[in-house]
């Protein structure tokens, strides 16, 4: 048995597109030019605040919009899931792994509103015994303080087997800092190519996940 914490968006889900959309509807309002999907990848994980200062510095738009715009931002992204969707085997890869008596948990560093919307939306709720978000504490991924929150939420503490799961740069380091193994996910959002994002293993089918955990539980 182990305490297995997910990533949420690029790892399990996939909601750039509607990401996209509202970022280009607050671009819109404000008469600037729209940004792609490519845009949106390069922009995320590193939470909300950050994704929209960084929208704002891609079209020029002023500090003195950031506020409103990171309102607005996290409402809609709480209602907005039509093109958000689950990456393929993600509920059977769970449903295996709880089957197996591991426990999940969730460390992303997305709001908590949209996070606990998107969640609900895709019937993911019921999977995890903890979620925790990207304004759950003072700081979040890649600062360990969220993941090791999960851990101890999910009853595991140092000498109990840990395990995270992933897609980006900010999670590997995330998992670095926290001393657990960690599980890449090479088709979400990542920047940089997957062989040179630190982890324990890679895997780019859901259906490979309870072995890979198997796999390293045993030592590798
Ligand atoms: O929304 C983000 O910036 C990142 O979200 P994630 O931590 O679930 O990948
Ligand atoms: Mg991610």
């Amino acid at each position: 048995m182990a305490a297995i914490v997910f990533d949420l968006d690029g790892t399990l889900i996939d909601a750039a597109s509607d990401i996209t959309a509202i970022s280009n509807q607050l671009l819109a309002d404000r008469g600037f030019d729209p940004i792609t999907l490519a845009d949106t990848h390069s922009f995320l994980g590193n939470g909300a605040p950050t994704f929209v200062a960084r929208l704002r510095a891609a079209r020029g738009v002023g500090d003195d919009q950031h506020a409103a715009m990171l309102s607005e931002f996290v409402d809609l992204y709480a209602r907005q899931f039509d093109h958000t969707f689950l990456f393929p085997g993600v509920i059977d890869a769970l449903n295996d792994l709880r089957a197996l008596g591991h426990h999940l948990g969730i460390c992303t560093n997305k709001p908590m509103e949209p996070t606990r919307a998107v969640l609900a939306h895709l019937g993911l709720t019921d999977l995890f015994t903890t979620v925790w978000a990207g304004d759950s504490l003072a700081v979040r991924k890649p600062d360990p303080a969220p993941l090791h929150a999960a851990y101890q939420a999910l009853g595991a503490g140092d000498g109990d087997d840990r395990i995270f799961v992933g897609d980006s740069e900010v999670d590997s380091e995330t998992a670095l800092r926290a001393g657990v193994p960690f599980l890449l996910y090479t088709k979400g959002h990542r920047k940089t190519p997957a062989g040179e994002i630190p982890a324990s293993l890679r895997f780019d089918d859901h259906a490979d996940l309870p072995g890979q955990v198997a796999q390293v539980l045993t030592g590798l």
